[in-house]
């Protein structure tokens, strides 16, 4: 079987997690399409589900989760919501390479990096071990390191960005063309941040893969994603081509985070802060607009009605003030 980068449609997604008021939503019915080949960012400041939604892309969230309703089908899988066992475990790195966190240390500290490789290559019945160690060995190279030394290398003979490149090698040398980074460059310096989003945008390329990028930083997407959806609350609130969304926010959050970002040329105190802390599980409002106790632009309706996400050509945004204005 040929592969190719997948489409994925997530579809009404919602994923709680079990806590001593009841179970809470963490990602509450999002729906959200990768395009075969795209890279899709999804941006939101911590606690917005970011993590929670990228791992149900692996029907990996672990108890106290669990994905309460909705689907994810991912093109040559079906829905990973119904996979199981055995079907799930394979499913994970022959088709879905999912990367840790940067800030994480995901790999295992007692065994060098080539190790790890070969346990990863066995557990899923790789008979051509020696021909993953040399894939390996390309991998890394591409990413500017010296492949043999890194695979008899152990984590801490490692600096974050070579780890966050070993992490990228391991989520990609079993072939998977669906490939899930969350947060690629926390915790790193600027030049390898960059030096890290370059090898993302070059391997997507050269490999035709579909990616998604999880992050609170609006500066990693506006370097990599084609498309950028932007959660809140759980929520999914604005979503689009990343220019457009990024060039003309509709969203009163999207504009907040925008203009929080602080400028390299101009007036540094143009950013301002979004005023306010994002919600936890437990203040997240249970109807209504998740958004509202910041907004700007709130109006009686937010309080009472959770705004629908309203689809205008590539973009959506759920706002009542967005589509008031559109109406008027
Ligand atoms: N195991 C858990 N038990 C209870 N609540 C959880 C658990 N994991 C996450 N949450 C809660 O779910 C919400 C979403 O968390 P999630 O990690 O998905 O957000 P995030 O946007 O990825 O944040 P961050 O950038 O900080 O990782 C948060 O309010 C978080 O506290």
């Amino acid at each position: 079987m040929v592969k190719q980068a997948p489409g994925v449609r997530i579809g009404g997604l919602t994923v709680v997690y079990k806590t001593p008021a009841g179970e809470l939503p963490a990602v509450r019915d999002v729906s959200l399409t990768l395009e075969p080949g795209s890279i899709t960012g999804i941006v939101g400041e911590s606690g917005s589900g970011k993590s929670t939604l990228a791992l149900s892309l692996l029907n990996a969230v672990q108890p106290p989760g669990r994905i309460a309703a909705g689907s994810v089908e991912i093109d040559g899988l079906g829905d990973v919501v119904g996979l199981q066992g055995e079907q799930l475990r394979k499913a994970r790195g022959k088709h879905i390479g999912y990367v840790f966190q940067a800030a994480q240390n995901s790999l295992n500290p007692l065994k060098t990096v080539g190790k790890q490789l070969l346990d990863l290559g066995r557990s899923h019945g790789v008979d051509d071990l020696r021909g993953l160690v040399r894939e390996a060995r390309e991998l890394l190279g591409r990413m500017g390191l010296d492949g043999a030394r890194v695979l008899d290398s152990h984590q801490h003979e490692l600096s974050g960005g070579m780890r966050q490149r070993v992490g990228i090698m391991l989520a990609l040398v079993l072939n998977a063309h669906l490939v899930v980074l969350d947060e690629p460059t926390t915790a790193l310096d600027m030049i390898t941040q960059a030096n890290i989003l370059k090898i993302v945008r070059e391997v997507h390329a050269e490999r035709g893969l579909t990616t998604l990028v999880i992050t609170h930083d609006i500066g990693v997407v506006a370097e990599v994603a084609d498309r950028l959806a932007v959660m809140y609350g759980g929520r999914l609130v604005e979503q689009g081509p990343t220019r457009q969304v990024l060039g003309a926010p509709r969203h009163p959050y999207t504009q907040g985070l925008i203009r929080a970002i602080p400028r390299l040329v101009g007036d540094i105190d143009e950013a301002r802060a979004l005023p306010g802390r994002p919600p936890t599980l437990a203040t997240v409002p249970k109807q209504g607009c998740v958004f509202r106790e910041r907004c700007p632009l709130r109006m009686d309706v937010c309080d009472t009605v959770d705004p629908e996400a309203v689809a205008d050509g590539p973009r959506t945004v759920a706002c009542h003030a967005v589509s008031v204005k559109e109406h008027a």
